[in-house]
């Protein structure tokens, strides 16, 4: 498994099953995908997700499902019956589309417990084993890095304040990886981006 940061933008994505879990990966992709779900019912979640629903009851074969999938960049299994959904991965990989299978057997993509700020995405998978974990790890990252976005533009002002060549004295490495790495920093930085400026300006400014 390797890990992507995937611009669904202008994509389609097709979820088959309407339930809690189809609608929190409907919730998943909405933002950026064009969205479609195929299921009997909705969960209520449903009517404020902007996704489009067709009302369909799926017959396990992969020939009715192949026309609906065919120009999708990824296909996500999420009805309640594991032989349908191991139904709708086999016709994915007929037709060569990426399909997540919320139960049956494992399909080729798995979605990240994630935090995502402005300026990044943090992913976190434990590829289908305990997903407990996952969102364990993810409240952690939560409380380690509160301040992630500001360090980052924290970090976008060292880049364009100090050349390259312009190194701590004391570590050798650039004022970017020092400074970023200084626990003074981060404490300036909780104070605010003028105080971490100030703060790196007199320690590491030449
Ligand atoms: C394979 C995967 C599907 C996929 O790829 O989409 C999948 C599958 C299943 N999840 C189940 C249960 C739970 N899922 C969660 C939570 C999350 N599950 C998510 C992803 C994934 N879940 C993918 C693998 C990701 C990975 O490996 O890390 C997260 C990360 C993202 C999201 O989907 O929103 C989100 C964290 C969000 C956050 O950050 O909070 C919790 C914990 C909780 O909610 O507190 C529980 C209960 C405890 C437990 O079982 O761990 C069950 C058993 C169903 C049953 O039988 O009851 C299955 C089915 C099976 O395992 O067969
Ligand atoms: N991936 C994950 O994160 C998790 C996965 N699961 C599993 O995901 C599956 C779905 O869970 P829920 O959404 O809670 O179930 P649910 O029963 O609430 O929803 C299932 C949906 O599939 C639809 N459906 C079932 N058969 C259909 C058919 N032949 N044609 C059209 N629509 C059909 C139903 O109408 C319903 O809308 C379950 O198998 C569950 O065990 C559960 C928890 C977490």
């Amino acid at each position: 498994m390797i890990p992507l940061m995937v611009d669904f933008t202008g994509r389609k994505v097709i979820i088959f099953g309407g339930g809690a879990v189809g609608a929190r990966k409907a919730r998943y992709f909405v933002e950026e995908a064009d969205v479609t779900v195929y299921s009997r019912s909705f969960h209520p979640d449903f009517s404020s997700i902007p996704v489009r629903q067709e009302v369909l009851d799926l017959s396990p074969d992969a020939y009715s499902i192949c026309p609906l999938i065919q120009d999708s960049a990824l296909v996500i299994a999420a009805t309640s019956d594991p032989d349908l959904n191991n139904i709708i991965r086999e016709a994915s990989e007929s037709v060569h589309v990426f399909c997540n299978v919320a139960s049956g057997n494992p399909g080729d993509v798995f979605l990240p417990a994630k935090v995502t700020g402005k300026k990044f995405t943090l992913a976190i998978s434990t590829i289908g084993s305990v997903p407990a974990v996952s969102r364990l790890i993810r409240e952690e990252m939560e409380k380690t890095f509160p301040d992630m976005d500001e360090l980052i533009e924290l970090g976008e002002w060292i880049r364009e304040s100090f050349s390259t060549d312009h190194a701590d004295p004391i570590s050798g490495q650039s004022i970017l990886y020092t400074a970023l790495r200084d626990p003074e920093t981060r404490k300036a930085l909780s104070k605010g981006q003028m105080n971490a400026r100030e703060y790196i300006r007199e320690r590491y400014g030449s």
